[in-house]
This record gives C-alpha cells, sequence and structure tokens, in this order.
C-alpha cells in the first residue's frame, strides 16, 4: 500500500499555542480522505503546512515520498479557503494563468467543468457571486492532473444548489489514481463522498478511520458522530 501524504509527529506552534500537537497521519493513494473539524481546531494551518505556505515548528510531512518544496507543489493541486484571483481577470484570463503556470493543467477539462458549472469565459471575475467563485476556482483546481487535490473548505457558504453542483463536479472528476484532502465541517453534505475521516480536535486527532467501518461500529453516519465528538 503505498501513501501518498505521510505526517509525522507534527507540531505547529504560534508563539506559545500549540495549534498542531504531534499530529501523526498517513494518506493511501487513491482515497478521499475528510478532516473534519470545528472552528480553529487546526485544518487550515494543517493544509498550509501541506502546501508549503507554512513552516512547522517541528515534524515531518512527506507527499509523494518527498519533503515539501518545489517538486511537491508541482504534484498538489490546493484550493484555498479565499478566493486567490485577481478581480481585473475575465475567467479566460484565469485559464490562461494556470496554464503558463502548471504543466499539468488540462485546458479542455477546464471547458467541460466550466459547462457543467454555468460558467463562460468571457465573464468577468468581480461579477461572480460567492457559489460562482468557488465553482471557478474548483473547476480550475480539478482541471490539473494532479497526483494530489487538497480543498479546504470547498462547499463554505454556499446555496444547497451551487453546493450539490460543487460535489458533483468533485465526485465526476476524481481520477482513482489520484487522491484527495477536503476539509470540512459539513460533515452532512460531504460524508457520503468520503473513503476516510480524520477528525481534529484542538490541533489533535481524536478519532479516524474508514468512514463505512466508523458508520457500523458506532451504528451512526459520520455527521451524528461528529456531533459527538464536537457536541454540537
Ligand atoms: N497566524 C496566527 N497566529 C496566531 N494564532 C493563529 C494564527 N493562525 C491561526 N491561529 C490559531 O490557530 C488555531 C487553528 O486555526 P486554523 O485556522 O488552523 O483552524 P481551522 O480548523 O482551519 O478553523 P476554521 O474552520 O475556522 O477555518 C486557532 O485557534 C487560530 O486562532
Amino acid at each position: 500500500m503505498n501513501h501518498i501524504l505521510e505526517v509525522k509527529n507534527l507540531t505547529k506552534k504560534y508563539l506559545n499555542k500549540t495549534v498542531l500537537d504531534q499530529l501523526s497521519l498517513n494518506i493511501e493513494e487513491g482515497k478521499i480522505v475528510g478532516i473534519l473539524g470545528s472552528n480553529g481546531s487546526g485544518k487550515t494551518t494543517l493544509i498550509k503546512i501541506l502546501t508549503g505556505l507554512l513552516r512547522q515548528t517541528s515534524g515531518e510531512v512527506l507527499i509523494d515520498g518527498r519533503s515539501v518544496g518545489v517538486g511537491t507543489k508541482a504534484v498538489v493541486s490546493y484550493l484555498p479557503d479565499r478566493n486567490f484571483l485577481y478581480k481585473w481577470m475575465k475567467i479566460d484570463d484565469a485559464c490562461n494563468l494556470y496554464k503558463d503556470f502548471y504543466s499539468d493543467f488540462d485546458e479542455n477539462k477546464f471547458g467541460e467543468l466550466l459547462d457543467f458549472m454555468k460558467l463562460e469565459k468571457i465573464m468577468k471575475i468581480d461579477t461572480l457571486s460567492k457559489g460562482m467563485h468557488e465553482k471557478l476556482n474548483l473547476s480550475l483546481v480539478l482541471s490539473r492532473n494532479a497526483k494530489l487535490y487538497i480543498l479546504d473548505e470547498p462547499i463554505a457558504g454556499v446555496d444547497p444548489v451551487a453546493r450539490d453542483q460543487i460535489l458533483n463536479a468533485i465526485i465526476n472528476n476524481f481520477n482513482e489514481k489520484s487522491s484527495m484532502i477536503i476539509t470540512t465541517h459539513l460533515v452532512r453534505d460531504m460524508e457520503n463522498m468520503l473513503d476516510d475521516v480524520v477528525f481534529l480536535k484542538d490541533g489533535n486527532i481524536v478519532l479516524t478511520g474508514n468512514a463505512e467501518a466508523l458508520r457500523e461500529e458506532k451504528g451512526m453516519q459520520i455527521d451524528d458522530i461528529y456531533k459527538v465528538v464536537f457536541g454540537e
């Protein structure tokens, strides 16, 4: 069994505050893994370390067998939890930016995803609604032929119809030779697409496993387990 991601004893401190505490985690190739946690549990901090935007205080992260750096950034396609495109752009400019930046960007796939999302290349970024922004960002990220996709809160703040469309796009475009990490606290909407789940609480993994096995073991949906773990 190959691991696309290996995290060993990962700790991140901001001054004296420990945000990730000796975290260890392996993710197998071909899996969609949900990192589930309430606000402030450390999800975005973990993702930023995996994508090289933040440096850990201690511990090791290997992606596809390599430490985080230029090499791993080339094989990771990352959807941040905020908009990353310039307001003056049209969707077509965003497409060209991605094409220039990432050799694995598939323009045809991007065109198909835009059609699916009912977006057009002539649209200006600053006229898009929040849901349309999320759909565009996701279309760009999914159009790369990456080994690992990391989606930070892909459906936060979008309406239920847009949510379904986004989830369908993720499921339909997931290539089983790649792997995906999705952070969310909207567990009910996402649990059916997750192979494995990791519950992150105050910087610690408090529960992890195969989603189906956990449902059987606990006799509950992952969403209900989440409510028990996080006391909602
Ligand atoms: N630059 C920083 N300096 C100090 N503390 C920080 C910094 N960034 C994050 N934190 C703290 O680290 C903790 C974890 O934050 P993080 O953003 O990783 O959580 P999260 O699980 O992604 O939460 P959310 O769901 O709200 O995005 C929080 O308590 C936050 O206040």
